[in-house]
C-alpha cells in the first residue's frame, strides 16, 4: 500500500505543481491519468525521491519515504518519461552498469538476473547491440528491464507507452500485466485506453490536484445509462463530454439524464467519459 498525505510542491518560479495530494493506492496496476501539465511527472519524481516536496507524507508499506529515501530506493524501480543512454554501450553492459549502481554486486546473481530480464523483455537477441541504436519500443523495453533490476516492489513508470506503435504497445501491456503480481505499479499517462486496458484502479489528476480516485468500475457507475452518442450537437442544455470523429464524421458524447436529441443513442460509459466529466466540472471543456 502506498499512502500519500497532504503532499504539495511549488517550483522556484512559483508554479504550484502539486496541491495537497491525498491518495491511498493498493497493490497491482494503478493508473495516474491527467492532461498535459497536470502534475503527473512531478508526482512520480517526488514519489521516486528525485524531488523534495514542500510538505506532506509518503508511506510505502513500512517505509517513511520522506525520512528514509535510501530504504525506498532499494524497493523502487523507476522508468522516467525520457532517459538518455551512453552512445556506444551495449544493452547488456548498460544493464550491468545499472545493476552495480543498484548495489547488485554479486557477479553470478547479477548475470542470472540480467539474463532473465533480457528474456522477459524480449531483448536477448539484441543484448550486445548499443541501446542508442534501438527503436522506440525496444528502448522502452530496455527501460523496463533496468527498472526491474533488484526485483522492486514499487514500480513507477512515467508515460511508458508514449510514442509506441500498436504492436509494441500491446507487447508492453502483456509485459506489464505479467510483472504486476506482488508489486504496486504506478503508471502515468494521458492515454485513457492504456489505463482501461491495464489498471483496475485509477487516480485522476488535474492542475496539481487529485480530482477523483478509485476502482475504475466504481467510477463509471454514476455515468451508466446517462452517456449518449449523437452525430449532431443538440440544441438543448446538456453536458458535452467530448467531440470526436469517426470516418471523418463528428460524433458527440453527451451526459444527460434523458435523450438529448433525436438520433442520440445511449452507450456504455467509459473512463474517457468520466475523465472529461471531471474536467468539464472544473471548466476545462465546453458545456453544450
Ligand atoms: N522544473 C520546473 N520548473 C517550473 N515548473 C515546472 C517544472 N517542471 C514542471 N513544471 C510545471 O509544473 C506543472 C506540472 O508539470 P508536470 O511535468 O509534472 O506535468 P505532467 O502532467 O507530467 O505533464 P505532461 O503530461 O505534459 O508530461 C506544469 O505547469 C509544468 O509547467
Amino acid at each position: 500500500m502506498l499512502s500519500i498525505r497532504q503532499l504539495s510542491l511549488t517550483y522556484a518560479d512559483g508554479t504550484q505543481a502539486l496541491r495537497d495530494i491525498n491518495l491511498q493506492l493498493p497493490h497491482g496496476m494503478v493508473g495516474l491519468l491527467g492532461p498535459n501539465g497536470a502534475g503527473k511527472s512531478t508526482l512520480m519524481r517526488t514519489l521516486a525521491c528525485l524531488q523534495t516536496a514542500d510538505k506532506g507524507d509518503i508511506q510505502f508499506n513500512d517505509i517513511d519515504v520522506i525520512k528514509q529515501p535510501m530504504a525506498l530506493r532499494q524497493k523502487l524501480g523507476y522508468l522516467p518519461q525520457y532517459f538518455g543512454v551512453y552512445p556506444h554501450m551495449s544493452c547488456r553492459v548498460l544493464l550491468q552498469h545499472m545493476a552495480i549502481l543498484k548495489g547488485l554486486n554479486d557477479k553470478t546473481s547479477q548475470k542470472h538476473q540480467i539474463d532473465s530480464l533480457l528474456e522477459l523483455t524480449n531483448l536477448t537477441a539484441v543484448a550486445n547491440k548499443a541501446v542508442s541504436t534501438f527503436s522506440g519500443g525496444m528502448r522502452q523495453r530496455f527501460g523496463i528491464a533496468q527498472a526491474l533490476l533488484g526485483d522492486p516492489k514499487l514500480l513507477i513508470m512515467d508515460e511508458p507507452t508514449a510514442g509506441l506503435d500498436p504492436a509494441e504497445r500491446e507487447r508492453l501491456h502483456s509485459l506489464l500485466v505479467n510483472i504486476s503480481q506482488e508489486k504496486l505499479i504506478l503508471l502515468s499517462t494521458h492515454i485513457v485506453e492504456d489505463i482501461e486496458n491495464l489498471c483496475p484502479y485509477v487516480a485522476l489528476i488535474n492542475e496539481g490536484q487529485i480530482v477523483e480516485s478509485g476502482a475504475v468500475q466504481q467510477l463509471l457507475l454514476p455515468l451508466q445509462g446517462k452517456v449518449w452518442q449523437s452525430p449532431v450537437q443538440p440544441a438543448t442544455q446538456c453536458l458535452l463530454l467530448s467531440k470526436g470523429y469517426r470516418f471523418g464524421q463528428p460524433l458527440y458524447r453527451l451526459f444527460a439524464e434523458q435523450s438529448p436529441c433525436a438520433g442520440a443513442i445511449v452507450v456504455e460509459a467509459n473512463l474517457q467519459d468520466r475523465y472529461f466529466f471531471e474536467l468539464a466540472h472544473r471548466g476545462a471543456t465546453d458545456v453544450a
